[in-house]
């Protein structure tokens, strides 16, 4: 059994992964004596993922960072600093490529922020986008102006706007679904004619992939890539 662990800027996510499945994971009793490894990514600080290595080792069982590289396998990195990538970035792009080979596809991990990610069906990632989550566009206008205001109850929607809150809500989503529509183009540009796989993930996953006939929800997208990562860079080692 697999302990995977992604730390991102807010919170830290645990599974227990185990037969192609994933359990929840109590990370104040976990079950040490079936954990085999525990793989992990950071996209921030934790010390609560010091704790849990710390753990990890007093057990014996070994830890697996996943880090970006230019190349894994098939797959490659559009970055030239490879290391700038987020590595939550690059797990989704993995799970994206091996859930949907030889597919073009458009990566959107919605939560604090939002990624938007484009690969190529040859496993090119072309680049992406990061634009602030939905809620960080709208504290930022409530925060930043004296008379836009939310009323916490309205939804976002692919609507104009006839209020305030509902212009605010709505700006940050069509604002957000234009940028998905945006990069289509870029696969286009790339000679991508295919339709591309629109798959989403995060907190605010479900709600955007409601926008896209066809696209479907990941909540464990990055999770089966810190799986996928952890297989595929021990067959690379091998070679
Ligand atoms: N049903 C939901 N469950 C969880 N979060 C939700 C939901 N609907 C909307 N959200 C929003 O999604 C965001 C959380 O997203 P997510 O869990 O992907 O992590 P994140 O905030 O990006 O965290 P991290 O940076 O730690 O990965 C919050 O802004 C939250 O308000
Ligand atoms: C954009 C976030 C914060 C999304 O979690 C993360 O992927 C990150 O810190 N990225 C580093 C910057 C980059 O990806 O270019
Ligand atoms: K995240």
């Amino acid at each position: 059994m697999r302990l995977l662990i992604d730390v991102g800027n807010t919170s830290l996510k645990a599974v227990l992964w185990q037969n192609q499945e994933a359990q929840p994971a109590n990370i104040n009793n976990l079950p040490w004596q079936h954990i085999t490894e525990v793989v992990y990514a950071c996209v921030g600080k934790s010390e609560l993922m010091a704790e849990l290595l710390a753990q990890a080792s007093t057990h014996g069982v070994p830890s697996f960072e996943a880090n970006v590289t230019k190349q894994l396998g098939k797959l490659s990195c559009a970055y030239d600093q490879v290391g700038n990538l987020g590595i939550d970035r690059w797990l989704a792009l993995i799970a994206g490529f091996t859930l949907y080979p030889d597919t073009p596809c458009i990566i959107v991990d919605a939560g604090t922020a939002t990624t938007i990610d484009v690969l190529a069906d040859n496993g090119v990632h072309l680049g992406g986008w990061i634009l602030p989550g939905l809620d960080l566009m709208t504290t930022s206008l409530t925060q930043n102006t004296q008379r836009v205001f939310d009323d916490g109850t309205t939804p976002f929607e692919d609507k104009l706007g006839k209020n305030t809150p509902n212009g605010l809500k709505n700006g940050a989503l069509v604002a957000t679904i234009g940028a998905i529509e945006r990069a289509k183009h870029h696969l286009v540009q790339n000679n991508c004619s295919q339709i591309p796989k629109i798959i989403f993930a995060g907190g605010y996953g479900a709600l955007l992939q409601q926008q896209f006939t066809g696209s479907i929800f990941d909540s464990l997208l990055v999770m089966k890539g810190l799986n996928y990562w952890r297989d595929l860079s021990k067959n690379v080692q091998k070679v």
